[in-house]
């Protein structure tokens, strides 16, 4: 597209130079710029990209949009107020406003948007119908699935994701929404069909500061969602809410959409009743506007009971029956590194779990407690650069159910890997947990290693924080690291 088309979809926009200058591409990484690219510079968290438009014009790229003129750079500019919008919009542009083509299941929350997000992928697939998903692990579609180095896309990488989905033929696209993604704009431009919120507990304070930001944050989803209200059942707007978390009735107010609320506590519109939970799965009765019946999952945790009911509310709104639903939940495993058993024959169990939040650990916490008839040996750490204040509390969680607590290292990224440590065993020390109920190991392996050597017959050992992840990042390397292979190599070495 010419510069100049691209500045009508920019209001109040300026071009420098030469209008007619052809743009085949758009990027925002002056070290993937191919010949013939706009080159969007981003003001970042780290560094500006504005100061990498003299080695974006280098690799080839055509034109710039920039926030301030860029005197030095011999490139046509187009000039606009904020380039994070701006690749936004330019980004639906390019690739034909792919969110129109089909309908978009966005799912939101501290808490469970993975697991939910996999529920629903599979009743709308149990019901033949194409689908998609993008998220923590990975994004899917037309039968190739490549690993995510994070939660959402970038506008730019999401837009051209979703293009890919349509024309492979998806009619639907389940995907994670992040605080961050929401904050920096990454779905700015994606027209959601229904936005799902899970919970909204303590996490990325590092990033949103404070509660009630990382509320408002969240509530972005909510209040962006469509304002128009379509005759044609197809078009219409939903948001699922929880209505057992507090932050509801603020999101509830926030939004246009219609709202449909799970829970298990307060009256809600998909509600669930006689939870059972044991070491094979959980049980529940559910009523909904649809019918009622009664659900096995084979996923443990009160907190899958939320993540099947969101999932329930999003399935429902596409027509699919309630009797459909149940027969993909029952039959569903569960997801990938949360609250997966390993199983190499050994008498005690391990858990292998994502939980990297203080409620995320204290739900699966409590939930292995709840059937561990021996002791439960907890062994976890927290990401380096990240929100520090969650450290401490984790600790004392982990002290609170665990008779036995490991602390070690969970990416510690550019941090020093023992301050994480000590910045965790503060907690425990502040609750004056005796001293020989935890220690510090602050390499991964050998923290797996020593739980596993201790543990006896019927206790559990919990491994969590890394759940899917294959890699262990220290400084600004990524090492291979699976808790899974780590633990069953452990257990192996057993008996040696
Ligand atoms: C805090 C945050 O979200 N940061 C994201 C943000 O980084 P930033 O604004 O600091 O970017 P920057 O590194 O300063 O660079 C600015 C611009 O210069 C460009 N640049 C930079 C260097 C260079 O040589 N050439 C160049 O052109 C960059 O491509 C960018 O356009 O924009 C970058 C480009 O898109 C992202 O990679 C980066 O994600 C970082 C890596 C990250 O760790 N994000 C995490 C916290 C995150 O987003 N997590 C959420 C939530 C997770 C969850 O709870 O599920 C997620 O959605 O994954
Ligand atoms: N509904 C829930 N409420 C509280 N904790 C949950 C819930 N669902 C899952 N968890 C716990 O949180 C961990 C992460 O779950 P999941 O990956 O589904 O969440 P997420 O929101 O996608 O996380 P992330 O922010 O990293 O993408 C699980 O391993 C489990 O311990
Ligand atoms: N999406 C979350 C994942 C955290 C997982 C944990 N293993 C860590 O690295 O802190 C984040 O980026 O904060
Ligand atoms: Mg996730």
């Amino acid at each position: 597209m010419l510069l100049t088309e691209l500045a009508t979809y920019l209001i109040a926009s300026r071009i420098h130079g030469d209008g007619e200058t052809l743009c085949q591409g758009i990027a925002i990484d002056s070290r993937q710029v191919k010949a013939g690219d706009l080159f969007i510079c981003l003001p970042g968290y780290t560094v500006d990209g504005h100061d990498f438009a003299p080695q974006a014009a280098e690799q080839g790229a055509t034109a710039l949009v920039v926030e301030r003129y860029l005197e030095h750079v011999d490139l046509p500019q187009l000039q606009v107020r904020d380039s994070r919008l701006a690749m936004a919009i330019l980004s639906n542009v390019f690739y034909h406003t792919p969110s129109s083509r089909m309908k978009v299941i966005g799912v939101t929350g501290t808490n469970g948007k993975t697991t939910t997000t996999y529920l629903i992928e599979r009743i709308l697939a149990d019901q033949q119908m194409n689908t998609g998903l993008i998220g923590t692990i990975e994004r899917k579609y037309a039968g190739k699935a490549v690993p995510m180095p994070r939660t959402t896309p970038e506008s730019l990488d999401l837009q051209h994701y979703l293009n890919e989905m349509t024309e492979s033929g998806a009619d639907y696209c389940v995907m994670e929404v992040s605080s961050h993604a929401l904050q920096q704009g990454r779905v700015k431009g994606t027209k959601f069909r229904t936005a799902v919120f899970t919970n909204l507990t303590q996490d990325h304070l590092d990033y949103h500061h404070t509660m009630e930001e990382y509320r408002a944050a969240k509530g972005l989803f909510f209040s962006r969602l469509g304002n128009t209200y379509e005759s044609d059942p197809e078009q219409r707007i939903y948001a699922v809410l929880n209505a057992d978390d507090p932050a509801s009735d603020y999101f509830a107010k926030q939004t246009a959409a219609e709202v449909v609320t799970y829970g298990v506590e307060k009256a809600a519109d998909i509600r669930a009743s006689n939870i059972v939970i044991t070491a094979r799965g959980t049980s529940f009765h559910v009523d909904t506007f649809q019918g009622s019946t009664d659900i096995s999952l084979r996923m443990v945790g009160k907190f899958n009971v939320y993540n099947a009911l969101a999932a329930i509310a999003a399935a429902l709104l596409e027509g699919v029956t309630l009797n459909r639903i149940k027969e993909s939940l029952e039959a569903l495993k569960g997801v990938d590194g949360r609250v997966e058993a390993v199983d190499e024959g050994q008498s005690f169990a391990v858990i292998v779990d994502y939980a990297h939040t203080p409620d995320g650990l204290e739900n699966v916490l409590r939930t292995v407690t709840e059937f561990a008839v021996g002791r439960v040996i907890c062994v976890f750490g927290c990401g380096g650069d990240r929100d520090r204040t969650k450290r401490p509390i984790m600790g004392q969680i982990a002290a609170r159910y665990a008779q036995h607590v490991i602390i070690t290292s969970d990416n510690p990224r550019t941090e020093d890997p023992e301050a994480i440590l000590v910045d965790i065993a503060a907690g425990l020390k502040e609750d004056n947990v005796a001293e020989e109920r935890y220690e510090l190991i602050v390499d991964r392996r050998e923290a797996i290693q020593k739980a596993i050597e201790m543990a006896s017959s019927e206790d559990v050992v919990l491994i969590a924080g890394k759940g899917h992840e294959t890699y262990q990042l220290i400084g600004t390397a990524v090492h291979d690291f699976d808790d899974r292979i780590v633990a069953k190599e452990a257990i192996r070495g057993l008996s040696k």
